[in-house]
């Protein structure tokens, strides 16, 4: 068997990149991971803060924004402007050759309209495409793709899209040439038993467990659709899924922190 190379792809949510202090911690340590990587970024709550300014209400539905034309103008100035160049220009800052892309640049992720049924999303982006190849050739010239929560539809488009989704498509995309690592961080050091226990990590997590915990209601809310992101990486091809702190994140890639998801 011959041994590929690991590539890291690392997911940032919007708690820590609303809070600077820990935010310039994070990429101080995502700028010392080895070998290639791709940054892929949330936001949702500058973009729930800026909205409020501009006096239009957020709505969530399963941790899912219902983005409506002016929802959708704020969450594209915010993710893909205000919060994608500011990592990109700190992450210059500290050696690293980032380059800030939607999933419209380089036609790199491509999606559906989410279709109307019982209730309307409105410019919510379902992926149906990634474009692995593109962002290999781009990993390949030396840069690191950091990539905002938003995609393109064959309409001319631009949808609002969960970053957590965005990571496992990617991940799975990016699996045709490398080993992949996927690292979800966050403001918790990992998946809780207790949600009101900081320190109540699980070191792993399987599909039975999961729904167990589930059911009692342990796990919940907006950790729900990370860990069925998690899995499905898992289930098309992603070498391995890891769920930690932001904090902890040079430990995660070496195996040493956080929640290992697995399979079986
Ligand atoms: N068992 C659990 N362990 C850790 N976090 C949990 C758990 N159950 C629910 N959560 C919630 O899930 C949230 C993470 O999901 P989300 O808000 O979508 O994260 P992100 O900021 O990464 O997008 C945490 O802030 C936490 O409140
Ligand atoms: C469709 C949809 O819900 N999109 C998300 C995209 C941002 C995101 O996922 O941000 P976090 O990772 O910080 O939660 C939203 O607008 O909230």
């Amino acid at each position: 068997m011959t041994m590929r190379t690991q590539l890291s792809v690392v997911k940032i949510g919007g708690n820590i990149i609303d809070n600077p202090e820990a935010c310039s911690r994070f990429l101080q340590d995502f700028s010392k991971v080895k070998g290639p990587k791709i940054l892929i970024h949330g936001g949702g709550k500058v973009a729930t803060q800026v909205a409020a300014s501009l006096q239009i209400e957020t709505k969530m539905v399963d941790g899912r924004r219902i983005t409506d034309k002016p929802m959708l103008d704020v969450v594209t100035m915010v993710y893909g402007g205000l919060v994608n160049k500011n990592l990109v220009a700190q992450l210059q800052s500290l050696g690293t050759n980032a380059i800030g892309l939607t999933g419209a640049d380089g036609g790199i992720i491509r999606s559906v309209k989410r279709p109307v049924k019982s209730l309307d999303y409105g410019f919510v982006g379902d992926i149906v495409a990634v474009d692995g190849k593109q962002i290999e050739q781009m990993i390949a010239s030396g840069l690191v793709p950091v990539i905002a929560p938003l995609t393109y539809s064959n309409e001319g488009l631009l949808l609002n899209t969960n970053a957590d989704t965005m990571a496992s498509a990617t991940a799975v995309a990016l699996s045709t040439y490398f080993d992949t690592n996927l690292l979800y961080c966050f403001e918790k050091k990992g998946v809780l038993a207790d949600p009101d226990d900081d320190d109540s990590v699980l070191e792993s997590l399987t599909p039975p467990t999961y729904t167990a915990y589930k059911a009692k209601g342990s796990i919940n809310k907006g950790m729900i659709p990370k860990l069925d992101n998690a899995f499905a990486a898992l289930t098309d091809g992603v070498g391995k899924v890891t769920i930690c702190h932001a904090n902890d994140l040079a430990q995660a890639v070496l195996g040493n922190a956080g929640t290992v998801v697995t399979l079986d």
